[in-house]
This record gives C-alpha cells, structure tokens and sequence, in this order.
C-alpha cells in the first residue's frame, strides 16, 4: 500500500519538530508536520522560553541593588513592560523562524493548520484535505486546564500572560506548582502586589526541606500566600476582579492567573474514533516505545502524560524517530530526570526526596544550609540549601536538591554524576571547586539524619 507520506506529525512542539527532522534529515523519511498556532509549540511561545526571559527581567532589581552594596552608583528606573514585551515579541518570532527553517531545511513539508485524525493511516487537515501515512505521531502538546465555577471567563493563563496589556498592580494566582510558583516570583520581582492562593500546600511532591524553604523566602519577599484555599465565585466590579473563597473572604485584583496543571491536548483529534485507548484524562496512553494501541500511531511528550518537560519531550521525538525509522530501536529513559523551578529562590532537583526515599530503602540525610558569599557581602538575607539523599545499602545519591541562586545550572551536573550511579563516596572524592555554592555538594561529611 503506498502512502503521501512515511510519518505525519500532529504538533509542532518540542517533541513533534524533533520527532520530524530527525525522521526525515537523518533517516530519509517523508515526513509532514501540522501546527495550528505557531511553530515551535508551549516551550517556545508560551512557555520556558519566555518565561525564562521573564525571570532574568524579574531579577534585574536585586542585581541593582547589589551593584550598590558593591559600590556601584546604580539606580533602578521603573520597569517598561511594553517596551520588553515588544522585544519578547521579537525574539519568539526569531525563535520561531528558526524552528521553521529548521523543518524545511530538513525536508518536512510544514501544513499552518489544524490537523485530526481520520483513521489509523489517514489525517485530516482544517481546509479538508485528507492526507495519508504510514504512520501518524501525535505531538499535541497539553492545554491548561482551568476547573468550572461562577467567573472562570474572568481569568487568565499561561497562555495569556506574556501578552498582558500592562502589568496588574495585584494580582491572584490560583494554583502551586511549577507555574504559579514561578510567576508568584516573576511578577513580584517586575513590580506586582502578588497573593497566591491554593488548596494544598505548594510545590506538592518536591523535597519537603527545599519546599518549605521556598516558601519561607516567598513570603518574606512580601507575596501572600494562603493554602487550603478554593475560588467560589469571581465578579468583575468598578474597583476590579472581585474573588470570593470558599471561606468567605473576599479580595479585589487587576487580574487573576489560574495555574491548576495542564491536560493533555486531545479533545475532537479523533484517536478515539481510530481505535486509539486514551487515559480517563484524555491522555494517550503508550508503551515504552511511544506506540500506542494502533500499531500505525504513535504519540509522545506532554500529550501521554508521563514527565511534561521539554527535554524528556525531545527526547521521546528523537527516540521514536530512530526507532520507526532507523536502524537504532531504543527507548527514551524516563529515569533521573532533572528539573529546575525557576522561582526565587531558585531549586534544581534530581531523584528521590528524602520523603520518597525513605518510604523505599534506610537512606542518610547530608545537608548543608548557609549564606551564599556573594549576597551576603551585599547585606542579603538569601539562604542555600544543599541536600543529598544518599542509599544506606548501595550508597548512591539517590537524590540530589538544590535551593540557590543559579540551582538549574547546578542540577544539571549533579544529574551526569546521579546517573553514573555516583556514591556518596564519589562525591566526596571529588575536590571542591573553592570559592563557590557547590563546592558543598562534595565536602558534607557528617549525615544530619538517617531515616
Ligand atoms: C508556562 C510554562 C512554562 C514551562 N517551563 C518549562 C521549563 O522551564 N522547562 C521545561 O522543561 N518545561 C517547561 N514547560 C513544559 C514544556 O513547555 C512542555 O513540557 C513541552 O512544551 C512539551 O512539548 P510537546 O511537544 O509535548 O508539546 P507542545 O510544546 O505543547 O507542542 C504541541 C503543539 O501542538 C500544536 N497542536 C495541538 N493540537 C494540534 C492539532 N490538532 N493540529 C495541529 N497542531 C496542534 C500546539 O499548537 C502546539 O504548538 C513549561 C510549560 C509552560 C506552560
Ligand atoms: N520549570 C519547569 O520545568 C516547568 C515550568 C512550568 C511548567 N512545567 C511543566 O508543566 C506542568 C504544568 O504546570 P502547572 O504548574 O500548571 O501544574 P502542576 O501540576 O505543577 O500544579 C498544579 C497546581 O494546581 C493545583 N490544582 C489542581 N487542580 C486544582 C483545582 N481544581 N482547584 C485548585 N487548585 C488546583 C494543584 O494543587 C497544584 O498545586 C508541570 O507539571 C511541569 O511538568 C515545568
């Protein structure tokens, strides 16, 4: 039977660009891709990528206020949002040439539309086309997921916050994981009253020492945070967005960000008429080679609902191009994958908390908690912390966590040693690099605990 095309690629996001260049550039593929909004997906246009920029922008107060206490004459002005956001603008379309270029240069012929699927070898483009392939990936991605109550059309989320007119004087942030945290921090840093607010405690399921930590310096940086707390109802007034919680307060914002997890992006693709099984929260569900139950389709990142990062994401694409199409099968590896959250302070995190490990094996806790140097020179209050999770038995580094000015950068070489299979001893064996933060991941001695 012969097909338009060998792969389709439905999404052109971190996985799907991926998934298809490597397909066609380096296994000689024919290879199509569809994207309905702009290429190169949430990471680059609404995710990481702006929001890092958002970060540095957030930080720049503070490196103003150093450059005094280190002698500087330095003096902050008042901060341009539509002067940043038009260069932010600029940049994502840079960004997105690139991506762009970087598909047609490998040969995928790109469709600018909504793509369905119509059958297990067949896709349906939004201007009617039906295109054949022999085999379709599903890269779509997730979409944030906003629950149902009196006022939802009132608020916004990620992927209207780096278009904002102007910047909200106060601002609700409903949620608390990676993406309110982040932009608790970002918008407190450019200017803006934040209070958060969330049914659980925030950062659930991250070490609890570096959780608690960040936490502590959250609100000491003045955002009101507030758990166990449910939105009931939001009313748009004269003075602003009027919110209600579920016990009864009251409070008046600008603008409210609603962060409560992303779903996976699969309503009206059709998969479920092709036969495709899908998890009860739409996400398709595949085997460790990405395949799903109709052996032709295949899915990965964000849209399976296994690790939703970037990284894992590309790696998932590439893994399943190699795969179908050259002659290297291998498996993307879910295990020891780093992450950062780049709130203020900053945390990167690698493997077991000390909660999870313990619940696992008999490990030791080593610990080192201080003032870094360089804010400490300036009259800062921030506070390091550096963790290790290390296994009694086998005396690997289990875990590795990082609270600290730059932590992202750090974790990232932890997580080389972490994945060798480092032990403690190795750690230690290793000489410090002097003056610096990290130095102290290979000079604690003593365990604080075991547990
Ligand atoms: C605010 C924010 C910040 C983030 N920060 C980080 C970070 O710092 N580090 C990190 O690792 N991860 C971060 N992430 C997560 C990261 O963006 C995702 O894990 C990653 O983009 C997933 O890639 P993907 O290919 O699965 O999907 P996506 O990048 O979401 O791409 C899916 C694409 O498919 C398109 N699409 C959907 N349906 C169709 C259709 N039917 N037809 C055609 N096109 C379609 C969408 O328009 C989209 O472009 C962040 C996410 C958000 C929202
Ligand atoms: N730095 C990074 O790597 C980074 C940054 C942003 C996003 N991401 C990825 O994107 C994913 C999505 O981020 P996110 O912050 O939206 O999700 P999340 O899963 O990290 O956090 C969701 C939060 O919303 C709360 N919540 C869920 N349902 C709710 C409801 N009905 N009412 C009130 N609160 C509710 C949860 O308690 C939780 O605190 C992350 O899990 C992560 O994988 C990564």
């Amino acid at each position: 039977m012969s097909f338009d095309y060998d792969l389709f690629v439905i999404g052109g996001g971190s996985g799907g660009v991926r998934a298809a260049r490597i397909a066609a550039a380096e296994h000689g593929a024919k290879v199509a891709l569809a994207e309905e909004y702009r290429m190169g997906g949430t990471c680059v246009i609404r995710g990481c990528v702006p929001k890092k920029l958002m970060v540095f922008a957030s930080s720049m107060p503070k490196a103003v206020e150093e450059a005094r206490a280190y002698g500087w004459q330095a003096e902050l002005g008042a901060f341009d949002w539509t002067g940043f956001r038009t260069k932010l603008d600029a940049e994502l379309d840079r960004l997105e040439a690139i991506y762009r270029r970087g598909q047609s240069g490998a040969g995928v012929t790109v469709f600018d539309q909504r793509a369905t699927v119509a059958s297990p070898h067949e896709v349906r483009l939004a201007d009617g086309q039906v295109v054949s392939a022999k085999h379709i990936l599903i890269a779509t991605g997730g979409t944030p997921f906003v629950p149902d109550f009196d006022g939802r059309e009132h608020v916004m989320t990620s992927n209207e916050i780096f278009k904002m007119e102007a910047l909200p004087k106060r601002i609700l942030i409903v949620g608390g994981g990676y993406i309110a945290c982040e932009f608790a921090c970002i918008l407190e840093g450019l200017g803006t009253g934040v209070t958060l607010w969330n049914r659980s405690p925030l950062l659930r399921g991250f070490d609890a020492e570096c959780r608690d930590l960040i936490v502590e310096k959250m609100a000491a940086r003045g955002i009101a945070i507030h758990t166990g707390l449910v939105v009931q109802h939001i009313r748009k007034s004269e003075a602003g967005l009027v919110v209600t919680a579920g016990d009864g307060r009251s409070e008046t914002f600008d603008a409210v960000l609603y962060a409560t997890g992303r779903v996976p992006n699969t309503a009206g693709l059709g998969l479920a008429e092709a036969g495709v099984t899908l998890a009860p929260n739409g996400a398709v569900t595949v085997d460790d080679w990405s395949q799903t139950n109709v052996p032709s389709i295949y899915a990965v990142g964000d849209v399976t609902d296994r690790i939703a990062l970037t990284p894992v994401a590309i790696r998932e694409g590439h893994a399943f191009a190699d795969t179908v199409f050259g002659a290297t099968p291998r498996q993307a590896d879910h295990e020891l994958v780093a992450s950062a959250v780049f709130t203020r302070p900053e945390f990167g995190t690698c493997g077991l908390s000390e909660e999870a490990a313990r619940e696992i094996e008999p490990v030791e806790i080593y610990v080192s908690a201080f003032r870094p140097m360089r804010s400490a020179f300036a009259g800062g209050d921030e506070k390091v912390l550096m963790k290790l999770v290390v296994s009694k038995a086998t005396r690997r580094v289990l875990g590795c966590h990082i609270v600290a000015p730059e932590a992202g950068e750090m974790i990232q070489l932890a997580a080389i040693a972490m994945k060798m299979g480092a032990t403690k001893e190795q750690f230690d064996a290793t000489c410090a690099v002097h003056p610096t933060m990290a130095e102290e991941l290979v000079t604690m001695r003593k365990p604080v605990r075991h547990a």
